[in-house]
């Protein structure tokens, strides 16, 4: 049977509330309520994945480690749990959410060391978020740079980096559409499947995505379209099938 494109509503939570940004600038925020009865919208409406990221930790601007385990550990489907997965004790308490895997962002960046060694300890339960403004990688909170893309996702790759997260910051958060050219470049340079994330606009956007399949676009992150009703989880999960 064909592989089907795995779709992965998001819950960014920021001080409590789940919200949307827009290019993931801090002050751009809309807020859609609460975090949980969201993630329990999407799992009811059939998602078989949930995309959870503590802005606050990403930003740096404290955390919402308790609220995120609530809603980790509300969930009866797989959770991709990011932000903020800086070091041991961060890593310890997003794992212990039970969350199906961890999506490591700037510590890519900033601790390679670290990092190759949770990604040989944990397999897996270990992603790695690649979030770009062209191909240069972005980390704390989007907000500096983190060098290039391809050499990261090399050394990534050599130390058994099981999956990436890709991020078109110039297209997060701003129905724009994803960055196809991108995410063909990323395949094309790993064997190792890819989550497309930034845009989604459409159902046709979707579809575009799951032709990705085959060149290993395994899921696409969808956020703002979503929560702006530009159709809902049902259709989209329809529309991949
Ligand atoms: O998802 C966002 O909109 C976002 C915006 C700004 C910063 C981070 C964002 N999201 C997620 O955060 C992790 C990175 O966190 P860290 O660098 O590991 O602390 C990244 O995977 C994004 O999914």
């Amino acid at each position: 049977m064909a592989k089907q494109l795995e779709l992965l509503p998001a819950v960014d939570v920021r001080d409590g509330q789940a919200v949307r940004l827009v290019h993931g600038e801090s002050g751009t925020e809309t807020s859609y309520g609460s975090p949980l009865e969201a993630a329990l919208a999407w799992q009811r409406s059939g998602a078989e994945w949930l995309h959870l990221v503590d802005l606050d930790a990403a930003f740096g601007t404290g955390d919402n480690r308790q609220l995120i385990a609530e809603v980790a550990g509300a969930m009866d489907i797989k959770v991709e749990l990011s932000g903020g997965i800086r070091d041991d004790a961060a890593l310890a308490a997003a794992l212990a959410t039970g969350c199906t895997r961890v999506n490591l962002g700037t510590a890519a960046l900033e601790t390679p060391e670290w990092v190759a060694k949770v990604i040989a300890e944990h397999g897996d339960r270990i992603a790695v978020g690649l979030d770009v403004r062209g191909t240069t990688l972005r980390g704390r909170g989007w907000t500096r740079d983190g060098g290039d893309l391809y050499e990261t996702l090399a050394r990534l790759d050599s130390e058994g980096c099981a999956r990436y997260v890709v991020t078109d910051i110039a297209k997060d958060g701003t129905l724009q559409g994803p960055n196809l050219e991108l995410l063909k470049n990323v395949c094309a340079a790993t064997d190792r499947p890819v989550v497309a994330s930034g845009g989604v606009s459409s159902l046709d956007d979707l579809r575009a995505l799951a032709s990705l399949v085959d060149e290993g676009v395994e899921g696409a992150i969808v956020g703002k379209a979503l929560y702006a009703k530009a159709f809902t989880l049902e259709e989209a999960l329809k529309a991949v099938a």
